[in-house]
Formats: C-alpha cells, structure tokens, sequence
C-alpha cells in the first residue's frame, strides 16, 4: 500500500474528507484520535478504492482554535488570513468580531473585515461608524454588495485571496454565504457531495468545508456562530492579541502587570486618554477571566 498526500476538506465527527488530486477520499484516524482540522495536509493509505486511514499530520503553518472552559475545538489548519462578515443589518456583535480578531492575531493569521451589503443605504454611515474602530487598528474594511454588485465583489476579493487560504467567518445572515457562492462558482454541489461522503445528512452547514479554486488557492467557510470562547488563550497570548496594546506593553509600573486595576500601568492610562477603546479593554478583561476558567 502507498503512503499518498492530501488536504483534508472537512471534518465531522472522527470522519474527514480529504482531497487527494481529484479524487475526494474518506478517511478516518486510528484509534481515537481526533485532532485533524479542516485544512490539514496529511498522509493517508487506502483501505478500500475511495476509503483511507489518515497516518500522520503534516506540520501546520498555522492553527485556528475556539473553546470552552472544557476543551478546545480545531477551526481550521493552515489558513493563512481570516476574513470576518459583517453587514449593516442585521447588526453584528462587536464582541464576536474583536474575539475572531484575537483569535487570528494570536494563530498568527492575518485579518481582514467585510462590509457586506452596502446597498442599505441608510444604514452605511452608522455602520462605517462602528467599523472605524477596527480600520484605526489597522484592519483593512473592505465594502461590498454580493447581491446588488457582485461582480466588484468578486474583483475586490479575488486577487486578496489568490494564493492565500482564507477563512471566512460571520454570524448567520451576513451574507456569508452569498458572498462563498460568488467566488466558489459550484460551492453548493461541493457540499452536497461532502456532506453525503460524510453521511452527515441534513447538517450540511454545520462543519467547515475548504473548497480549492485554483492550483495554491482555499477558501474556507465556517458555520455561522454565536459564540467565539478563547479559554485557550494564556494571559500572555492575550495582551499580545490586542495590537493596540503593544506600544504600551513594558511601561507599566509592575513588570508582571495584568493591565486589570494596577496603579501605573500604561495600558490603563492608554485607556483613560482615550488611545483604547473602552470596549476592547472590556473584551481583554473578560478573556482574562476565561483563561482563568479553563479546567483542560
Ligand atoms: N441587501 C442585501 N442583501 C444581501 C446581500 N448579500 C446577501 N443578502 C441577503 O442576506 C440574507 C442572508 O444571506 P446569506 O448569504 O444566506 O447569509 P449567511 O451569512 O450565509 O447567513 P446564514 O445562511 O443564516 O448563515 C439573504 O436574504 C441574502 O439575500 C447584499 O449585498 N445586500
Ligand atoms: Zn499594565
């Protein structure tokens, strides 16, 4: 038997399909182990003519993770940016958004924002607004319409995500899905093909699929979420993940500062002037306490 290569494309249970040249193969690890991600390339050997055992892992480029105070969850492997969907209706949590940005600062991944659905006019201006407090940080906010213009969608996206592999998150009704059908021209047969390999039956969106759209490129869509736990996180990791607290890192009073309610310390004073936003230094607050939380 061979030892052949491929990209794992989706991952349900301990069932994954993975994507070896043309051919789409189901794979299953050995014995308990379920740490593969969608996005993996691992080595695998045939068991049967479209069935195979995943031996080993290749090493990651990258790793994205969300958890809970018991255990953590595999996103996706190797994505190289992460590109988080908004709209201006219906609203979206700023927690959610800063959390996702947390995420990719601390895997490593660059970060993107989506305005999707610029064609409600009424509400671009207040959305623009919210959004303002992302694009100072230096996250880029790219403004489209996947419904009433998307063709500009399409030549906006694309060549950001030619060579990449990109992630796309968003909470349900962003337009997420309009947005993956305009770049993955056949995304909707892709998942009823992976879902019926998986056996995963009506739960067609509810596990992260990679479509290739090109020879080096990968777009990833996630399910819709509600929640975005960072219990992984260690305090460390997390006041490096908010980059607005990186020129201020080191001046704080205490060398060994939480940036909680410490006297002197610099990430407080940023936020006192005004250099922080209030609701980012709430959010860290709060992932500190999850970190704290956690029982793995
Ligand atoms: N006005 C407007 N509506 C849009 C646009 N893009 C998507 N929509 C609508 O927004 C709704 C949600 O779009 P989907 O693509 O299903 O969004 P999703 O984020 O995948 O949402 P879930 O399927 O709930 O996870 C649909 O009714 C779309 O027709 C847009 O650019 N403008
Ligand atoms: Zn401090």
């Amino acid at each position: 038997m061979t030892r052949e290569q491929g990209t794992v494309i989706a991952a349900h249970g301990r069932h994954y399909l993975v994507q070896a040249g043309e051919h789409k193969v189901q794979c299953v690890t050995r014995g308990k182990k379920s740490d593969v991600a969608t996005g993996d390339i691992v080595h695998w050997k045939r068991t049967s003519p479209d069935q195979g055992v995943i031996e080993s892992i290749a090493e990651r480029k990258t790793l994205l993770y969300r958890s809970d105070q018991y255990k953590s969850k595999l996103l996706a492997a190797n994505v190289t940016q992460l590109f988080i969907v908004v709209a201006t209706q219906p609203g979206f949590s700023d927690d959610l958004v800063s959390r996702a940005l947390v995420a990719a600062e601390a895997g490593g991944i660059a970060a993107h924002i989506i305005l999707n659905k610029v064609d409600i006019e009424e509400l671009l201006a207040p959305t623009r607004q919210r959004l303002a407090m992302y694009a100072n940080l230096g996250y880029p906010v790219h403004e489209l319409s996947a419904k009433s213009m998307p063709e500009q969608a399409k030549e906006l996206l694309q060549p950001l995500m030619q060579g990449q592999s990109s992630i796309l998150i968003g909470q349900s009704g962003m337009g997420k899905s309009s947005l993956i059908n305009l770049l993955v021209p056949d995304a909707e047969l892709a998942t009823r093909e992976i879902s019926a390999a998986l056996n995963s039956g009506k739960h067609t969106t509810t596990f992260t699929r990679l479509f290739m759209t090109g020879n080096d490129t990968a777009i990833i869509d996630s399910p819709g979420f509600q929640e975005f736990g960072l219990y992984h996180l260690s305090e460390g990791m997390l006041e490096r993940a908010f980059r607005e607290f990186g020129p201020h890192l080191g001046h704080c009073k205490f060398y060994n500062c939480h940036h909680l309610t410490e006297p002197g310390c610099a990430v407080l004073g940023a936020v006192e002037a005004g250099e922080i936003a209030p609701l980012r230094h709430a959010l860290y607050q709060q992932l500190v306490h999850e970190s704290s939380q956690k029982l793995y």
